[in-house]
C-alpha cells in the first residue's frame, strides 16, 4: 500500500534521513519509533506531502505522493494548526467543506463524547482539548493512511488510553495508521508493528511478535535497539 524506497531528506547541507527503505500494508498499526531528532516528523511530513523535496521515492496506492494521495491521507501533526480564533464549530464546517471524505456526524459525536466545547475559539482550549479536537478531526476523515505525529504528548495518562482505543477502533479496516510517539510503554499493546529509527537510519522495523519473543516487550526492543 505505502512503499518507500531509498529515502533520504537534508535540510542544508544536514542529511536527516538516509536512504530508508519499507513498505506498509493495509490495516495495519505502526509505530514509528525514535529518539529526539530521529527524523520521524520528517519522515510523516514526507509520507503526508507537505516536504517536497527529497531523495529516494514514496508512492502510496502505487502513485508517488502527490495530490492524489493527500486525498487518502489524513496527517495530524505535533502541534496545532488551527486559527486560534475560530471556534470547534467552525473548524467542523471548514474540515467538512475541505475534506471530500469527512464525517461530520462522526466529528460531532466524538467532539460530544470527549466534552469538548463547540462555541469557544480554539485559542481557549486547554493542549490536551487541543489535541483531542485534531485527533478528532483527523480520524473523521475515511482515509487510508493516517499519521500522527506524537498524539498523546498532551494528553494525561488515563486520556492516553481513551485516545489509542479511539484511534484503533475508529479507523477503517482497511486503513494503515504510522503514529510516531515517545510514549512506547503506552502505545505497545495496540501496535501490529515497530519501525525504529536512529538518527536517521532504519535500525529494525519488525511485528510486535517478532520483538516480544526476542526481547520480550517493545519497550524493552526500544532499549536494546537503541542502546538506551
Ligand atoms: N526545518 C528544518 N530545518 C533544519 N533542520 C531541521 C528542520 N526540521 C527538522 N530539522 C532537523 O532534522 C532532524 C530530524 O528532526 P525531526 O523533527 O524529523 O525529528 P523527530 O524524530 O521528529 O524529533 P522529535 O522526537 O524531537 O520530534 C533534527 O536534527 C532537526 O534539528
Amino acid at each position: 500500500m505505502l512503499v518507500v524506497e531509498n529515502l533520504s531528506k537534508s535540510y542544508g547541507s544536514k542529511v536527516v534521513l538516509h536512504g530508508i527503505s519499507f513498505s506498509l500494508e493495509g490495516g495495519q498499526i505502526v509505530g514509528l519509533l525514535g529518539a529526539n531528532g530521529a527524523g520521524k516528523s520528517s519522515l510523516l511530513k514526507i509520507l503526508a506531502g507537505l516536504l517536497r523535496e527529497h531523495g529516494g521515492l514514496v508512492s502510496l496506492q502505487g502513485q508517488a505522493i502527490g495530490l492524489e494521495s493527500k486525498k487518502i491521507t489524513a496527517y495530524c501533526p505535533d502541534r496545532p494548526i488551527y486559527p486560534p480564533s475560530h471556534t470547534a464549530h467552525n473548524l467542523l464546517n471548514l474540515c467538512a467543506d475541505f475534506f471530500s471524505d469527512f464525517d461530520k456526524d462522526k466529528a460531532l459525536d466524538l467532539i460530544e463524547r470527549f466534552k469538548l466545547p463547540l462555541d469557544l475559539p480554539f485559542k481557549s482550549f486547554s493542549k490536551g482539548q487541543k489535541e483531542r479536537l485534531q485527533l478528532i478531526f483527523t480520524l473523521s476523515r475515511r482515509a487510508q493512511l493516517f499519521l500522527f505525529d506524537e498524539p498523546l504528548g498532551g494528553i494525561d495518562p488515563l486520556g492516553r488510553q481513551e485516545i489509542l482505543d479511539l484511534i484503533t477502533k475508529e479507523r477503517g479496516q482497511e486503513s494503515t495508521i504510522l503514529i510516531a510517539t515517545h510514549l512506547v510503554h503506552d502505545i505497545q499493546d495496540c501496535l501490529d508493528k515497530a519501525l525504529f529509527l536512529q538518527n536517521g537510519g532504519l535500525v529494525a522495523f519488525e511485528t510486535t511478535a517478532t520483538l516480544k519473543n526476542r526481547h520480550g516487550s517493545v519497550e524493552q526492543a526500544y532499549k536494546d535497539l537503541m542502546h538506551v
